[in-house]
């Protein structure tokens, strides 16, 4: 391993870990306008350098809050900006970050860590495991008559983009966050809106009105091309019930011009088929993972959810954070330490797949991920973790 220095860096530093970052992608920098916005998703004293004489790698995280099964929140990291300058890979600067980064966040009080992963190999050997997972859906316009039955819905507004970035997260902080779910901090904000603008800016807000104000909104742009039709993107959408959902899609689906509705990076279970009277009329697509979860304080996350069942012993490893490593005894009643003998054994990555509730321990008992006696005894562990929605985040960050 090469001999890596790793510090949080000055807010003068921010900029040039940003241009790794995005040179690591293939990216070149951003320009001057772009970084007056860029400049507030960085969190002072949460991005990491690496150093030999020089910057050679970077990581950074944002404090916020992830909804876990039983409507808890639990203080999270989100993590980002992670990149290796391509000419010092596969030395072990990643790994020194991530060690860096891990034990940080243990020392501030941090329950768990979230990400999004650029490839699926970088970050299970972290504790990182995939704890939700997405489908893209494409709806055909012509197809997609709403059933009956489906709800209303209330107005739609629509407003600009500027407009959006001024009144969108206070219509986010209506919607009920369900297990995966983050909440957007002030600074998470700047970073969709810089992405709407560099486009060439003709993304626009829908805004949708219940019975007690704004409770859902749709930011999406349509492309066109030669005077035909084009393909509506949506980039964002959340509601807080069954009503903006149905009142969203009603909407969308009454825009002109548009033969296709492409919707990106949504949840397992939202049942946006089911709104249809040929369910065809949403091709689905593109499974794939979507949050990588990494349980920083197990005793604390483990006690932050609601559970099902009977209690089991699990016997839990952690080669980074060694202070998580033992046996915790987890049921409906309580969560505590023990020395009983376990039920299950796993390790951290398998435990922060399974907690919210994304896999069932069963599964990954198939793909030798988790050790059990029986049969039985991956049944009761499936109960255990058992949830009434797919897991979702929702945020890209
Ligand atoms: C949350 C986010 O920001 S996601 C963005 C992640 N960034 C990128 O994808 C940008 C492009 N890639 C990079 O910058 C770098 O390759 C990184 C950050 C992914 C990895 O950095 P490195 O310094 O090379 O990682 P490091 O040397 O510590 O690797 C640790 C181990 O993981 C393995 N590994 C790391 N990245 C990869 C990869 N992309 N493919 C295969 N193996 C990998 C290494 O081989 C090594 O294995 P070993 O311990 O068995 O030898």
């Amino acid at each position: 391993m090469t001999d890596v220095v790793v510090r949080a860096l000055r807010d003068d530093e921010f900029r040039t870990a940003h241009t790794l970052f995005r040179a690591a992608l293939h990216s070149g920098p951003a320009t001057d306008e772009q970084w007056e916005r860029l400049r507030e998703v960085h969190q002072p004293g949460r991005v990491l350098g690496a150093f030999d004489e020089r910057l050679i790698g970077t990581a950074r995280s944002t404090d916020a809050e992830l909804a876990v099964p039983g409507g808890a929140k639990v203080a999270t990291a989100a993590v980002t900006g992670v990149g290796v300058r391509a000419d010092r890979t596969r030395r072990g600067v990643l790994t020194a970050l991530m060690r860096h980064q891990l034990t940080d966040f243990a020392e501030r009080g941090v329950t768990a860590a979230v990400l999004y992963a650029t490839e699926g190999v970088i970050y299970g050997r972290f504790g990182y495991g995939v704890a939700s997972r997405i489908r893209d859906c494409v709806v055909r316009r012509s197809r997609a008559r709403l059933r009956p039955g489906v709800p209303e819905g209330g107005e739609v507004e629509l407003i600009t983009v500027d407009e959006a970035e001024r009144r969108l997260p206070d219509v986010y902080e209506r919607v009920p966050l369900r297990p995966g779910m983050m909440t957007r901090p002030a600074r998470w904000w700047p970073g969709l809106f810089a992405m709407l603008r560099r486009g060439d800016g003709h993304a626009v807000a829908a805004v949708h009105h219940g019975t007690d104000g704004p409770d859902g909104f749709a930011v999406y742009q349509v492309d066109r091309e030669g005077g035909k039709a084009g393909t509506m993107r949506v980039i964002d959408l959340h509601y807080a019930d069954a009503s903006a959902f149905a009142g969203l899609w009603r909407f969308l689906l009454s825009v002109d011009l548009v033969d296709e509705i492409v919707v990106r990076h949504r949840g397992l279970d939202e049942p946006l088929e089911l709104l249809f009277t040929d369910p065809r009329a949403c091709e689905s697509s593109q499974l794939t993972d979507e949050a990588w979860l990494r349980l920083v304080d197990v005793e604390a996350a483990l006690a932050a959810r609601t559970w099902r069942g009977e209690p089991l012993v699990l016997e839990v490893t952690d080669p980074v954070l060694e202070r998580n490593t033992g046996r915790y005894r987890v049921g409906p009643a309580r969560v505590e330490r023990t020395d009983a003998a376990p039920d299950a054994v796993l390790d951290v990555a398998a435990l922060s797949m399974v907690y919210l509730g994304g896999w069932s321990p069963s599964a990954l008992v198939a793909a030798g991920r988790i050790g059990v006696e029986d049969d039985a005894t991956a049944e009761r562990f499936d109960e255990l973790v058992r949830t009434r929605h797919a897991p979702w985040c929702g945020t890209f960050f």
